[in-house]
């Protein structure tokens, strides 16, 4: 694990371990159980690429360990709409606060702005915060395979499956997604940027789209920034994408999604 990755988890730990001091399950479990349905975020990706295009998952990001401040005039329900708007299948909203800027308020915001399924991008380390997740309105939870032993994963994903929740499971190489795939998800994301020195390779994901099995849907994640990217990748059948930054950067963003995936 990077030095970077050991001291977000260890930030994330006593975050939870506080917020879990002040809002019981059985709470959290009512607010989940009153939410609208998950909104399906596999099926949202899978149906754009049946259509012949690309599924985007658009990153709702103000900022990032690597870059610090992105996005100033940060506005998450308007960004939401223009990345909707833009033609993205999917929204990603990061709720952590110390290394990116983020909060659940975010989410709800973005969410209730359009129609698209979000997932909740932050650190799972306990499946209380799966269940916290949907209470807020998350569709989908990231599972990062650098972050947990195989136990933990299988708790944390256990809980989003029973709750209808999709779980994006994320790998940084080959033993990691051998690990990913001992999990029921189907829904791999292939980190190409490096958490020890923040460098980005596509070669990650090219490395690994041909050992993933024909049932998975596969996300290339991190620095793509063009639509030039999109195709290089297409050519080694990758068709789902995460990208924040390249978007986030941009004075319309509704036209900029539209470029990459339109
Ligand atoms: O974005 C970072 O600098 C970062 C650093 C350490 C851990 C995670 C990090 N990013 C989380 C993400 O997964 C990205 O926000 C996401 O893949 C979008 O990447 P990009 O298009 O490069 O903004």
């Amino acid at each position: 694990m990077s030095d970077m990755l050991d001291r977000i988890l260890e930030k994330k730990r006593e975050e939870v371990a506080a917020r879990k001091a002040a809002t019981s399950v059985a709470r959290l479990g009512e607010l989940a159980l009153a939410q609208t349905p998950p909104r399906g975020f596999r099926a949202a990706l899978d149906a754009k690429v049946a259509a012949g295009g690309y599924g985007l998952i658009a990153e709702v990001k103000k900022a990032s360990p690597s870059k610090g401040l992105i996005r100033p005039d940060f506005d998450p329900p308007a960004h939401a709409r223009a990345y909707q708007a833009g033609g993205a299948a999917c929204l990603s909203v990061l709720t952590d606060a110390p290394w990116f800027q983020g909060h659940e308020d975010y989410l709800v915001a973005a969410r209730a702005a359009v129609t698209i399924p979000v997932i909740r991008k932050d650190f799972m380390v306990d499946p209380w915060q799966v269940i916290e997740s949907r209470s807020i309105g998350a569709d989908a939870i990231l599972i990062i395979v650098s972050a947990l032993e195989d136990g933990q994963m299988a708790e944390i994903e256990a809980t989003a499956i029973e709750l209808g929740m999709d779980a994006l499971v994320e790998v940084h190489g080959p033993e990691e997604l051998d690990r990913a795939l001992k999990l029921r998800s189907r829904l791999i994301g292939v980190n190409n940027r490096n958490l020890k020195d923040f460098s980005v390779s596509f070669e990650r994901t090219y490395e690994l789209v041909g050992r993933a099995p024909a049932d998975c849907t596969f996300v290339a994640e991190s620095g793509l920034t063009s639509r030039a990217d999109l195709d290089a990748m297409a050519e080694h059948d990758v068709r789902c994408f995460l990208i924040g930054e390249a978007l986030m950067r941009q004075d319309d963003v509704e036209a900029a999604t539209r470029a990459l995936v339109g």
